[in-house]
């Protein structure tokens, strides 16, 4: 039973009998009972109740202390003379914070304390830095009241200071966190957020220095990151550092794809070969961790670096965590930012710059080559007949010629000059510095053409590839990009005007023609909302019967001014803005609507053939459109030929042949125009549903004196016959050409001889005339 006479109560008779576990908890029992009686015995004294006050503040972890007026201390805790390096309050009593710490620091700390002394106001929890446990930089909440005697005079301070630090630093790491995931958000440069992030954790544990490495592109490097606290020298030896399984903290931590801790890279065979680079830094252990993508792929290596034999504890290791983590996401981040970038600023096929860069760097590169007063050369350029091989061997195919040009443009060039790809077969060359004299500067062009000519294997074929450039030079054709643009964009229409696959130099006369071809492209808009449009009617005559049996509507320009227009000067114009598809349209419906009033007022049954051109065939849906003019103008199918050019359907053959059957389906029949010069092969010839062929007229005009045309032009009739096609001859004009036609079996004729086109009241007068 316990002891309850004395103040001390003791179970020291208790019978525990053989349980070891109640002797301990009876012997722990007895020590309290102990320790009690002797802190509070039952008549305590001054001298009892003193050391019961020293016994409880030395229990406090906070600092406690007391100063006179001077500053000097008079009584402090355990912990305020331990934590100031000391070994007793002796040692403490008599000194000032001016004996204990840094200047600075202790006039900060006496300022305060003047004031409380000054004021007789108390100071409650207010934050100050110190300089405790030996050296250490510590975060205090400070209150500080005045130490009075007891007639209420101020004699000295009395303060209590709590250690913050911990809280502080968490407080310093939610901001610092937060300013570096600003940072990132912002598209900060990467190395800023480095070094701000490096700086953040060295100065969550003072002591520490850090460093970040970023690998390579081919994989096999480390390179300079950020390191603001290191030693410049040790940064650029470790700079481009081969990573491997034996390369320091980072080099290993890189290859393996984990953290690396070496404690003393004096004693670890993994510094074997770079300790020494530490030597003069007085760097001791270096922990490296990797900075993983999401895909858990290295990135680069966040390193600390201690003085002392180390490794990290575990607060080091969850900011080791954190910056790896962090500069991940930064990296990550950058590197999508670039290659945003990138694909907006260059061509996705190519590689190559786009338009967009070229016209964000094209002015400032103009500046500089002025600046020198050097010329530069601007040229535009074009593949030739892209489209044909596009269409004939399909995109796939395109697409490797077009990245094949690109890289040939790119081998042909300085790094200093610019090629850029505009859009589709289009690209823009920018040589930079070069000589004034126009030879050297077109034959630097030639190379380059000469390049893109070089035969190149695409699909197991051996193709050639021709383009054409226009050139304008700087500052002489042109002062701004702007201006060289539109010039070489000149010199190429002309260079594709003279038959491709050369280069022009831009002149004058072509500004002033293209000026002219803007006027008339204008003015074609205009005619067409002016109805200045007419149509002329040539007959075309069966050779066997003599007999008209059909028309060719053609297209007349009746301009305000100049008169009629012929079809041969506006169409290209018409067809290269886009214009030739209403300008098409409108000569289908009036070509319909005449021959369904010649039919209701009687005329004799006649075909109408009416051209068609690349363009309008290629719009969506165009054979519903021509079974809508068919509705509107009421005319049968079964009176329409529609003309195509042999050209027109070599373009796109697959598509032209499925357009036809469309237009078949409708009921129009087609007949293929300019035959012979459009290289259309017989098998592909069988699989055209057409019911004529006509005879180009450059066969035509020289018979019969060309012995070539007229075994080309007997060829095309024999092939027509045996293909069950019916076949006309256009242009001719002589008798003589007549006969021969008539004797080599041409079913039909069309041309001067017979008839110039006419408008449609002579049409109508000739239709009348011819009437049996
Ligand atoms: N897409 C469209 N093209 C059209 C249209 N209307 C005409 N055209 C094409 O314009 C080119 C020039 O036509 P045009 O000046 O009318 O010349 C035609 C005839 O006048 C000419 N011809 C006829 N007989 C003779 C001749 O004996 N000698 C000679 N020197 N020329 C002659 O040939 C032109 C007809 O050619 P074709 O169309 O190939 O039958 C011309 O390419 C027209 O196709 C239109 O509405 N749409």
């Amino acid at each position: 039973m316990a002891d309850k006479t004395s103040r001390s109560i003791r179970y020291a008779d208790l019978n525990a009998g053989d349980n070891a576990e109640t002797r301990r908890l009876i012997d722990a029992g007895n020590r309290l009972a102990d320790e009690v009686a002797r802190l509070f015995p039952s008549q305590p004294d001054i001298a009892d109740r003193h050391y019961w006050l020293e016994a409880m503040i030395n229990h406090v972890p906070d600092y406690i202390y007391a100063k006179d007026t001077e500053g000097r201390f008079l009584i402090a805790n355990e912990v305020t003379v331990a934590d100031n390096g000391l070994e007793s309050l002796q040692d403490l009593v008599g000194k000032t914070d001016f004996d204990l710490h840094p200047h600075e620091f202790a006039q900060a700390v006496a300022g305060t304390e003047r004031r409380v002394l000054e004021t007789g106001e108390p100071i409650f929890g207010i934050e100050e830095r110190a300089i405790v446990t030996k050296g250490r930089d510590r975060w205090l909440m400070t209150s500080k009241v005045p130490l009075r005697s007891k007639s209420g005079k101020i004699i000295g301070i009395v303060g209590i200071s709590r250690d913050i630090t911990d809280r502080k630093s968490a407080e310093r790491l939610l901001e610092g966190q937060a300013r570096l995931l600003e940072m990132i958000a912002k598209g900060k440069p990467l190395t800023e957020f480095f070094n701000e992030l490096v700086l953040l954790i060295e100065a969550l544990l003072p002591g520490i220095k850090g460093s970040i490495l970023l690998l390579s592109e081919d994989g096999r490097h480390l390179l300079h990151g950020a390191a603001p606290s290191l030693d410049r020298a040790y940064s650029a030896a470790v700079h481009a550092l081969e990573i491997g399984p034996n390369a320091g903290s980072c080099g290993t931590a890189a290859w393996r794809g984990e953290q690396v801790i070496v404690s003393d890279v004096y004693a670890d065979p993994l510094w074997a070969d770079y300790a020494l680079l530490l030597k003069s830094s007085g760097l001791r252990s270096c922990w490296s961790t990797p900075i993983l993508s999401r895909e858990r792929k290295v990135l680069g290596t966040f390193a600390l670096y201690a003085h002392e034999v180390a490794t990290p504890c575990e607060q080091e290791q969850e900011l080791i965590a954190m910056a790896a983590h962090l500069a991940g996401i930064a990296i990550e981040r950058k590197r999508a930012e670039d290659r945003i970038s990138f694909l907006a600023h260059h061509d996705a096929l190519t590689g190559l710059p786009n338009r967009v860069l070229f016209e964000e760097q094209v002015d400032g590169m103009l500046e500089e080559i002025r600046e020198r007063d050097q010329c530069a050369v601007l040229a535009f350029l074009d593949l030739d007949n892209f489209k044909l091989i596009n269409d004939s061997l399909g995109h796939a195919a395109g697409d490797e010629l077009l990245k094949a040009v690109a890289g040939r443009m790119r081998a042909s060039v300085r790094k200093a000059d610019f090629v850029v790809r505009v859009g589709g077969d289009e690209f823009i060359i920018l040589l930079n510095g070069l000589p004034k004299e126009r030879d050297i500067v077109l034959s630097r062009l030639e190379d380059i053409r000469s390049a893109i000519a070089m035969p190149l294997q695409l699909q197991g074929r051996s193709l050639q590839v021709s383009c054409s450039m226009g050139v304008a030079c700087f500052p002489n054709q042109g002062r701004t990009a702007g201006e060289l643009l539109a010039n070489a964009d000149m010199a190429m229409y002309r260079a594709k005007e003279l038959g491709r696959d050369n280069i022009q130099v831009f002149t004058e006369e072509m500004a002033a023609r293209a000026h002219e071809r803007l006027q008339w492209q204008e003015e074609l808009r205009e005619a067409l909302a002016g109805e200045e449009f007419l149509l002329h009617f040539q007959p075309q005559m069966n050779l066997g019967t003599g007999r008209i049996f059909a028309a060719e509507a053609l297209l007349r320009w009746n301009h305000p001014v100049r008169g009629i227009i012929s079809p041969s000067v506006f169409i290209p114009l018409a067809e290269e803005t886009g214009l030739i598809v209403p300008i098409g349209d409108w000569a289908l419906r009036a070509a319909c609507r005449q021959l369904k009033a010649w039919q209701d007022a009687g005329l004799p049954p006649l075909i109408i053939s009416v051209n068609v051109s690349a363009r309008q065939f290629r719009e969506r849906n165009w054979a519903s459109r021509v079974a809508e003019i068919l509705k509107e103008t009421g005319l049968e199918a079964r009176y329409l030929e529609l003309e195509l050019t042999e050209s027109l359907i070599m373009q796109d053959v697959p598509g032209a042949i499925a357009t036809m059957h469309a237009l078949e389906a409708i009921g129009v029949h087609l007949a293929i125009d300019d035959f012979g010069t459009g290289y259309s092969s017989l098998s592909a010839l069988k699989r055209f549903p057409v019911r004529r062929l006509k005879i180009d007229r450059s066969f035509v005009t020289d018979i019969p004196l060309d012995a070539d045309d007229m075994a080309i032009t007997s060829a095309i009739i024999s092939l027509a016959q045996k293909l069950g096609l019916r076949v006309i001859a256009e242009g001719v004009e002589s008798e003589a050409q007549v006969e021969f036609l008539q004797k080599a079996g041409c079913d039909e004729i069309q041309g001067y001889f017979f008839s110039r086109p006419l408008s449609a009241e002579a049409f109508e007068s000739l239709l009348s005339s011819a009437r049996p």
